[in-house]
């Protein structure tokens, strides 16, 4: 499968909520989903770094880069996210190392690009309500991913319903 979210919202459009920004599909899987942490952080992506050192099976990271325009992710934090069985990473943001990204087996999705890291100095914060673009993403809501871009639900939708 890997087209979704058009089947998705068929079956279930009262309970989702489309990001209205253009992502681009950077990560070698283009459909991923997940239960949601979040980061909010500005030019700095220490928080970043550290979730992703975490477990997270079943998990999508999704960051709000609060119109920072250097890179939030990079490959050598991307790979620390498929070692540890990250779902995804969606970075309302630039990330960097673009080519490296298509060969990890992880879904990634963000507005651009930037050659250029951050300064880590352990700013941001981890876990919080997060606003983008008008949407409101919380922490254990669950988001769903693919080439058609990004979409959020309170609760995890049961997917089986689809192939009816
Ligand atoms: O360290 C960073 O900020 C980003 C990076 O280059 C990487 O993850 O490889």
């Amino acid at each position: 499968m890997l087209d979704l979210l058009p089947d998705l919202f068929d079956h279930y459009l009262d309970k989702l909520s489309l990001l209205p920004s253009t992502f681009i599909s950077y990560g070698g899987e283009s459909l991923f989903y997940g239960e949601v942490v979040t980061v909010g952080c500005f030019e700095d992506n220490s928080k970043v770094k550290w979730v992703l050192s975490q477990a997270g099976k079943g998990k999508v990271l999704v960051v709000d880069g609060r119109g920072s325009s250097r890179a939030l992710l990079g490959d050598m934090i991307a790979k620390s996210a498929v070692k540890n069985e990250w779902e995804g990473i969606i970075i309302h943001g630039n990330i960097r190392d673009v080519m490296c990204m298509r060969a990890l087996k992880i879904g990634v999705q963000a507005l651009g690009s930037n050659p250029i890291k951050t300064e880590k100095r352990n700013r941001g914060e981890i876990n919080i309500e997060l606003e983008i673009a008008g949407v409101n993403i919380q922490p254990k809501m669950w988001v769903y991913a693919d080439a058609h871009g990004v979409a959020f639900s309170l609760k995890a939708l049961d997917l089986s319903v689809l192939n009816e």
